[in-house]
C-alpha cells in the first residue's frame, strides 16, 4: 500500500481557472461536486471515523476489516483529483462544506456580519473524559473565523494567529452553536473574535487574526 503521492493533487491550474503561484483569487462553490449521494457517502466515512475510535476488534475481524478498508481504498484511490476540484469544501450544502476534516458544522446565518453555525463534535472528535479535543474546536474556530472574514473581504483570507480560550468542557454528541465575526478591519487585517456555546454555557473563545491575501501571493 503506497500513501498517495502529493503529485496526484497538486496538479498545476488550467486556462479554467488561472493563477499565480499557489493562490487562487476565485474560491469554487458547488452544490452539486461530487454527485446527488456525496453527502450520504460523507455521513458513512464520519461513522466509520466515530466507530473506529471506539473499537476493539479481535484479530479475525481486524483482518477482515484491513482487506474491506483496502478495497474502500483502493476505491477512493481511483477517483483522485487535485484540491481544486475535489468537491470537498466547495459543497456549501453539506454540512462543513463536504470537508470531512472538519467537525461538522451547519451555517445558519452568514455575512458581512458574521457567521452562526450548529457545531456538532462528534465521538472521533473525543479529547478525553467526553469532551472534545481542543485541537478540534480550533480548527472549528479557524474554518468558521476564516469564513466570517473571507465573507468581510470578499476575498480569500489566511490565518496569522488563532487563540483559543477553553472556558469549560464542550461535551461530544450535542448540538453547540459556534459564532464568528471581524470585530475590527484594518485594510488586509481582519482581527476575528468568536464563541462556542452549549446553551447558554460559553465553552470556548477565539481571538485570531485573519490576512486577505494579494493576487498572485503563494
Ligand atoms: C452560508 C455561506 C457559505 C458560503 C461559503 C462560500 C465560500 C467559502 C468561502 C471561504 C472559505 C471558508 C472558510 C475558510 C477556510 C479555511 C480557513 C482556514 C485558513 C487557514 O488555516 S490558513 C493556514 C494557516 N496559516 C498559514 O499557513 C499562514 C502562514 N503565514 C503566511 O502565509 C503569512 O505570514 C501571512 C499571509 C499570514 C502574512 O504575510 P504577508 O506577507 O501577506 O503579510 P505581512 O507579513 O506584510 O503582514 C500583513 C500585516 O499583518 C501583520 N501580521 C502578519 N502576521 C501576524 C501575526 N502572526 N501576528 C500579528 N500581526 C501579524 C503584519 O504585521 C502586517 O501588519 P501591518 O500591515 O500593520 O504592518
Amino acid at each position: 500500500m503506497s500513501p498517495v503521492s502529493h503529485s496526484e493533487w497538486d496538479r498545476p491550474a488550467d486556462a479554467s481557472s488561472p493563477h499565480e503561484g499557489g493562490f487562487r483569487a476565485q474560491i469554487d462553490i458547488s452544490t452539486t461536486r461530487g454527485g446527488p449521494r456525496y453527502g450520504e457517502l460523507n455521513e458513512e466515512l464520519r461513522r466509520l471515523m466515530d466507530l473506529a475510535r471506539y473499537a476493539c476488534p479481535p484479530e479475525e475481524l481486524t483482518e477482515a476489516m484491513i482487506a474491506q478498508v483496502r478495497a474502500l481504498n483502493e476505491n477512493l484511490a481511483k477517483v483522485q483529483v487535485d484540491e481544486w476540484e475535489t468537491p470537498s469544501g466547495t459543497r456549501i450544502d453539506l454540512p462543513s462544506r463536504g470537508n470531512l476534516t472538519l467537525p461538522p458544522y451547519v451555517v445558519t446565518d452568514g455575512g458581512p456580519d458574521g457567521v452562526i453555525a450548529d457545531v456538532t463534535f462528534r465521538p472521533f472528535h473525543l479529547g478525553g473524559n467526553k469532551a472534545a479535543h481542543g485541537g478540534h474546536i480550533a480548527v472549528a474556530f479557524d474554518d468558521l473565523g476564516g469564513l466570517a472574514s473571507a465573507l468581510k473581504v470578499e476575498g480569500v483570507t489566511r490565518t496569522a494567529y488563532l487563540t483559543v480560550g477553553y472556558r469549560s468542557l464542550t461535551p461530544l454528541d450535542t448540538p453547540l452553536q459556534m459564532r464568528t465575526w471581524v470585530e475590527t478591519l484594518d485594510g488586509r487585517k481582519a482581527f476575528v473574535k468568536g464563541t462556542l456555546h452549549d446553551g447558554d454555557r460559553l465553552c470556548a473563545d477565539v481571538d485570531a487574526l485573519f490576512i486577505a491575501l494579494k493576487p498572485g501571493q503563494p
